[in-house]
């Protein structure tokens, strides 16, 4: 099912579902855009890194053109990572699974191509030389951003900082006695970075969460804007776009489409005699009728004036909009608005018709005819059907 984004046009169930659908997308979209963007720029520091390494590295004296190798692997890895686009808005979940698995195996391979020149810097050189430095500060460097970039993905970014950290700080506490000391600084910083991520994918997930509820109040009022407020039905504004968009379809297809237009009589005695708020009961239990009696799925009622109401009838002949029409009649003349012991009989006036497409050149011109029809029986009497 497709998500229609205009929420006049849907019915509430529908917008819900719509609507559970965007955020979805949103939650979607905005986690792989952050682990794209922030995952690019990575494998050049990596490049940087071990270029210097291998520069400082007193076993690669005079072999300078070694640091192509791991320049070249992180070029590679760059490329690669930059031409991993996300998935395009409208992918389903399926899609953004796959692409963020995909996206955390180029980020575990850089993990551990780097891991893994620490890890040898130490084990050959095994004293605090200058290429061994290099590579634990910017070890140190690698897991501290992964612990802040990658906050949207926990479980990954802890596997990463482990692939940074723990192979060479083996080295340094096991095997090299001169950087035990500093292997040892390196595994309480291991544990801070740890609780830094849980506190990190704590902000992270509240930060999500945070512009969920702004979607979701966008919706709602975007809703509550399209709403009648005393009758619970939709309102003028709601009515005149779903109007244009059902009319347009039907007159595309050339399909037989419906219209009432509903006006009750004397409702200013209405209010005169029984009060104001009687009189909102009174609108309430008529929309109530409404419901009732124009129920099928396709069909749309809303209120659109004070005392005027509207049901638009997709699929409805002439015929069967005037049979609607005078049910409609019939069941409101015979249900009394009943406020505590006061029962207040209403009529309607109805104009019934449907848009024809030799004449009607625009939804307006379908209204004016029906709403000319409704004139004509508030002019007969009232309490009447007049066909357009
Ligand atoms: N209680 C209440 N009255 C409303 C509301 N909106 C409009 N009205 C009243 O509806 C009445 C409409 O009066 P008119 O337009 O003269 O129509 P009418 O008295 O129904 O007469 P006809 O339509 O000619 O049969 C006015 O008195 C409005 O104040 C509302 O939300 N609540």
């Amino acid at each position: 099912m497709q998500y229609i984004s205009d929420p006049s046009l849907v019915s509430t169930e529908y917008a819900q579902y719509g609507l559970a659908q965007e955020i979805d997308a949103y939650k979607n979209r905005r986690v792989t855009s952050d682990l794209y963007t922030r995952s690019l720029i990575g494998p050049l520091f990596y490049m940087i890194a071990s270029g210097l390494t291998i520069g400082l590295a007193d076993y690669f004296q005079g072999r300078v053109w070694l640091m192509l190798i791991p320049g070249l692997a992180f070029l590679l890895l760059w490329w690669q990572r930059y031409h991993h686009v996300p998935p395009t808005p409208g992918a389903d979940h399926e899609e953004y699974v796959r692409w963020n698995r995909q996206q955390w195996y180029l980020i575990h391979l850089g993990a551990l191509i780097w891991s893994g020149i620490a890890t040898s810097t130490a084990c050959i050189e095994l004293h605090t030389s200058n290429a061994v430095i290099v590579t634990m500060i910017t070890t140190i460097a690698f897991s501290t951003a992964a612990s802040h970039s990658f906050a949207m993905h926990p479980q990954q970014a802890r596997l990463c900082i482990i692939e940074f950290v723990l192979p060479p700080t083996f080295i340094y506490l096991f095997y090299a006695v001169d950087l035990r000391a500093i292997g040892i600084a390196i595994c309480i910083y291991f544990v801070y970075l740890m609780m830094n991520l849980h506190g990190n994918a704590k902000e992270y997930r509240k930060q999500i969460e945070t512009e969920v509820m702004l979607i979701q109040s966008r919706a709602e009022l975007a809703q509550l804007s399209l709403t009648d407020a005393l009758t619970g039905l939709p309102n003028r504004r709601s009515y005149e776009a779903t109007w244009n968009h059902i009319w347009r379809i039907a007159a595309r297809k050339n399909d037989v489409l419906g219209l009432l237009i509903i006006d009750l009589d004397f409702f200013k005695k209405v209010n005169d005699q029984y009060g104001h708020l009687a009189g909102d009961a009174c609108l309430k239990h008529f929309a109530q009728i409404l419901r009732q009696q124009i129920r099928r799925d396709s069909d749309v009622v809303a209120r659109i004036g004070g005392e005027e109401f509207v049901a638009i009838l997709p699929g409805v002949t002439n015929e069967l909009a005037y049979s609607m029409a005078e049910n409609l009649r019939h069941v409101l003349a015979e249900m009394p608005c009943e406020i505590a012991t006061q029962k207040i009989y209403l009529t309607a006036s109805i104009g019934a018709g449907i848009a024809d497409w030799t004449k009607d050149k625009s939804p307006t011109d379908t209204f004016q005819r029906v709403d000319k029809a409704c004139y004509q029986a508030k002019e007969q009497g009232r309490n009447v059907v007049k066909c357009a």
